[in-house]
């Protein structure tokens, strides 16, 4: 795992964009795994920017989001299908059948994760899996105590998840739906590269806990340190609690992946 500081959220949002961008310049047939929630909104308004200003072609990419809720129809303003529709897919012309999300209305939630995982395969897998990070260490909605080897599935929200969510709904934790499907753990550790982006203070002891602390099913996030390709991408806010900073500041004087990072920035 490296570990990428940014100065402010502009810059983490910037930086998280041109290396997507990157991604889909070197590969233009790229399987992109998404996230959503507020920390891509900006990273989405760069890639919008980047495909009017610069021509950047998503007309061949694949995308995969991590999850949907459970019970909301792509119709609902309040589903992630929206979401991604709103901030990313209507402006970038990428056809709706290269765009996929897991289907929070199917009948059959768990064939539903098992017929997303398979649709992965049939794609080639993701090439580059985009991540936010829950204040509980999730990722994707990989809530506390899921298994570090977890598939697509169902699974309950926790109560803290609906409370941080809940300004995307009416501002009541209650009318977050209880449920979700979610890219597992174990899926999204499949994926041929992985950058975290994580902004805010309000993440600062759970990124600590990431970055510093044991694997453990408690913070899914953890599970990151099994991959070999991962960048965590953090702005000052986030990085606040860390005491391996010593550390980071050596690495970014030396490596040279880090180095390029840098450059991207100025
Ligand atoms: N399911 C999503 C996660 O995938 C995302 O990482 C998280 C962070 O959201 P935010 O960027 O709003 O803090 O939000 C939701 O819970």
């Amino acid at each position: 795992m490296k570990v990428f500081l940014c100065p402010n959220r502009t810059d983490l949002a910037r930086l998280t964009a041109t290396l997507l961008a990157e991604q889909i310049s070197r590969k233009p047939n790229s399987v992109l795994g998404l996230a959503t929630g507020r920390t891509m909104e900006a990273v989405y308004a760069h890639l919008v920017q980047r495909h009017r200003e610069d021509g950047l072609d998503f007309s061949g990419c694949t995308t995969f989001n991590l999850d949907e809720y459970v019970g909301l129809p792509a119709t609902d303003a309040r589903s992630y299908h929206a979401y991604m529709h709103t901030h990313l897919f209507q402006h970038v012309g990428i056809a709706p059948d290269r765009t996929h999300l897991p289907n929070g209305m199917a009948a059959d939630l768990a064939a539903e994760g098992q017929r997303y995982d398979a649709a992965i395969k049939a794609a080639g897998g993701i090439d580059l899996q985009l991540l936010g990070l829950g204040e509980n260490g999730h990722i994707g909605f990989n809530e506390p105590l899921s298994s570090l080897a977890s598939r697509t599935r169902p699974v309950v929200l926790a109560p803290e998840t609906r409370l941080q969510n809940a300004g995307l709904f009416d501002g009541k934790p209650e009318s977050v739906p209880p449920l979700a499907l979610t890219m597992g753990t174990g899926t999204i550790l499949e994926s041929r590269r992985i950058v975290l982006t994580v902004a805010g203070k309000a993440k600062a002891e759970m990124l600590r806990a990431v970055l510093e602390g044991p694997v453990t099913a408690q913070i899914s996030a953890s599970a990151l340190h099994f991959h070999t390709n991962c960048l965590v991408l953090a702005d000052e806010d986030a990085a606040s609690a860390l005491t391996i900073r010593p550390a980071l500041d050596h690495a970014l004087k030396h490596d040279p992946e880090l180095r390029a990072l840098h450059t991207l920035l100025t």
